[in-house]
């Protein structure tokens, strides 16, 4: 059985801190805090009597304490966040979802010996089916480390890393990832338009596409590589298309690119 959730205090509660929160109170949430400007949209979205909305950590009650603090502000809210946080929550063990903040930079706004955790979700979590990994630092407690996990299991698929450093290449694969494959979908849907396939089938072609080959690349015991040449026929449509995008310049080296641009950013986002 899965480990119960520990009551928490959410601080954004936008588009990634927004779709966990709806996945934790969906698996049963003890009675926790979100602390965004827009609170009273989300009093409204989520309409809870057991859950504390506040536009801020200040008019928190003074009873409630949280197991955990998330952390889901833009990077450069970050420190602003963690400063006005009143002493008294500055022990808590504190779970960042921001991308490019470390450990050493979130640990200046917070107390020597706060436990940190960073973890780098997506949002297909929002439906369950996310990616999170996690990284925490060697002295960091199993029930903490444990209750992160549970946190981030409601939302889909958990990992941890042993290196701080890997978090750049989570972010640029699973964090942004999804906006790759929406993209790709944009880009097909434009060109299907070129061949007057009505909007609605163009839709659903792109949108059953994906799935279904996301989903037998997730349930078969082939590589992704032996998937692709089961769809590929010696001489015939697919090797033709495959002959365009597996020129380097074209998927190999655009990807590449892309994915050493986020890179970077995610460094950046760090200063
Ligand atoms: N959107 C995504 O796909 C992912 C985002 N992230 C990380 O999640 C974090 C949030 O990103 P989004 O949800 O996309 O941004 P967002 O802009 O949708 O949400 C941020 C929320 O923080 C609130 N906020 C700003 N300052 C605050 C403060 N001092 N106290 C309380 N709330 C405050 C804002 O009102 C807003 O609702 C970022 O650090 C990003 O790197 C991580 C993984 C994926
Ligand atoms: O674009 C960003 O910076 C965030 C982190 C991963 C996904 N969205």
């Amino acid at each position: 059985m899965q480990n119960p959730l520990p009551s928490l205090m959410l601080i954004g509660c936008g588009k990634m801190g927004g779709a966990l929160f709806s996945r934790w109170v969906e698996n049963a949430l003890p009675p926790s805090a979100v602390v965004d400007h827009h609170k009273e949209e989300l009093t409204q979205k989520f309409s809870s009597t057991q859950h504390i909305f506040s536009a801020s950590v200040k008019e928190i009650p003074d009873h409630f304490t949280p197991q955990m603090i998330i952390l889901a502000v833009k990077p450069a809210k970050a420190m602003e966040a963690l400063t006005s946080l009143p002493n008294r929550f500055k022990n808590s063990p504190v779970i960042s979802i921001l991308a490019g903040k470390t450990v050493a930079y979130l640990r200046a706004g917070l107390t020597p010996t706060t436990p940190i955790i960073r973890v780098m979700p997506n949002t297909p979590s929002l439906i369950g089916a996310g990616m999170s990994v996690a990284y925490a630092e060697a002295n960091i407690s199993d029930p903490i480390k444990a209750a992160c996990a549970a946190l981030f299991e409601c939302a889909g698929e958990f990992a941890w890393v042993e290196h701080e450093d890997l978090m750049h290449a989570v972010t640029a694969l699973s964090g942004s990832g999804p906006a790759y494959i929406f993209y790709l979908a944009e880009l097909l849907l434009t060109i299907a338009k070129n061949y007057k396939l009505p909007q609605p089938l163009a839709n659903r072609l792109v949108t059953q596409t994906l799935y279904g080959s996301s989903l037998l690349l997730k349930t078969s015991a082939l590589t992704p590589e032996e998937l692709r040449q089961q769809v590929t026929s010696p001489q015939g449509t697919t090797a033709a298309a495959l002959s365009v995008l597996m020129q380097p310049s074209a998927w190999p080296e655009t990807l590449e690119r892309a994915l050493q641009a986020a890179c970077e950013r995610s460094r950046e986002l760090n200063q």
